[in-house]
């Protein structure tokens, strides 16, 4: 079954009574906006494109974080952090033949990272154990600084779990 990729316009997200905004409580903090509540214009919340180094295999990616990417003021929220690395440490894995999902992600947040800062993404398996794959990878300023990284165990899909996905590509 094909999954739709269409935006809803119906999507209801509202609440039951004894409930109030929390933007009502934040406002005198004027944040103006955050990478999971929005609100987002167009494409400048991430934009990213993987490599694979020749040397070693590992996925090497170069990432800009946009204003949509909001966590603290000005700098970068610690989910797109970790949604970038999530994909880093799986796309290592795929790019190495094994078609896994996450089963566990630890993200260590080492250093603010300012919002329009174009960083470097790096990801390799550390080890594997049958199914058991073992990525790490880190998210580096230009000069070396860590701003954060990751560790996991993704588990390569079974043969006939990875032919369900495939059935659901449009
Ligand atoms: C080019 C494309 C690039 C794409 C990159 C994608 C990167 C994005 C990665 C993601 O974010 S994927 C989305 C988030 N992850 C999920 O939605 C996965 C949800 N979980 C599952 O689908 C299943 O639980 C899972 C496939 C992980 C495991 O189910 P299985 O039935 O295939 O495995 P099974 O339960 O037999 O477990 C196999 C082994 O893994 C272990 N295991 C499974 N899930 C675990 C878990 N969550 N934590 C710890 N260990 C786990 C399990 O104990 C067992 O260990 P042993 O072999 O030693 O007995």
């Amino acid at each position: 079954m094909a999954v739709t990729s269409s935006l809803p316009q119906d999507i209801d997200l509202s609440i039951g009574p004894g409930h109030r905004p929390a933007d009502e409580h934040l406002a005198h903090l004027k944040l103006g906006r955050s990478f999971l509540a929005g609100p987002h214009a167009g494409e400048d919340i991430i934009r990213l494109r993987w490599y694979v180094r020749e040397s070693d295999g590992a996925l090497v990616g170069r990432v800009w974080f946009g204003p949509g990417a909001q966590g603290p003021p000005g700098h970068a929220h610690g989910g797109s952090m970790a949604a970038v690395l999530d994909e880093a440490l799986g796309s290592s894995c795929w790019v190495a033949g094994h078609p896994v999902v996450a089963a566990e992600l630890t993200t260590s947040f080492r250093a603010m990272l300012p919002l329009g800062t174009v960083a470097t993404v790096e990801a390799w398996i550390e080890k594997a154990d049958g199914r058991k794959l073992y990525p790490k990878g880190h998210i580096l300023a230009d000069d070396g600084t860590v701003y954060a990284e990751a560790s996991g165990l993704f588990i390569e899909m079974t043969s006939e779990a990875f032919d369900a996905l495939a059935d659901r590509l449009e």
